[in-house]
């Protein structure tokens, strides 16, 4: 029987680039990605959304999107995570180097799929497009994905 660990990952968008931070420690380590992590008891998936990247950025934003919902499955483990994504065009702040991300800003045209995790390239377009969408990866170890759904999807 699998059980689900609820997670957050915010995008901030400008209109010619996209901040996103290295991983210096942790799930993830090494590669560039949105901000976000898991949900505390007593929070909802917003409130953790805004916080994590605050703690992860140094950004508050007061205006999330929910564009997204990822299932990640990795062989044999029997824990999904339930990853909810978030856009955000306005926010407030400085990005700021944190113990667990060192954010970037890049061009839209310079995002660095190859240091990324391998499924981002496949539903950062669409997030960047506006277009909600659901997915479902299943990962062998955390490189090789084997087996995936995405769809576009009217709400999330
Ligand atoms: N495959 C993939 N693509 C894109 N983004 C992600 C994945 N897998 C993921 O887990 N993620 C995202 C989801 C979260 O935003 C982070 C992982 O969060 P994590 O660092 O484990 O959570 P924190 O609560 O910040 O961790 P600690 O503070 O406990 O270290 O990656």
């Amino acid at each position: 029987m699998f059980t689900s660990k609820l997670l957050t990952l915010v995008l901030v968008v400008q209109p010619q680039r996209i901040l996103l931070g290295m991983k210096k420690r942790g799930f993830g380590v090494g590669r560039w990605n949105g901000f976000g992590g898991k949900v505390q008891p007593g929070e909802t998936i917003e409130e953790a959304a805004k916080r994590e990247l605050w703690e992860e950025s140094g950004l508050t934003t007061e205006t999330l999107q929910k564009i997204g919902n990822i299932k990640f499955e990795f062989v044999g483990s029997t824990e999904l995570l339930d990853v909810h994504v978030f856009r955000t065009d306005v926010f407030k702040g400085d990005p700021t180097e944190s113990e667990e991300m060192r954010p970037e800003w890049f061009a839209l045209d310079k995002i660095p799929y190859d240091g990324m995790w391998p499924d981002d390239y496949l539903w950062l377009p669409l997030l960047l497009q506006k277009k909600k969408f659901q997915a479902y990866f299943k990962f062998e170890g955390h490189d090789k994905i084997v087996d995936y759904t995405l769809e576009e999807v009217e709400d999330v």
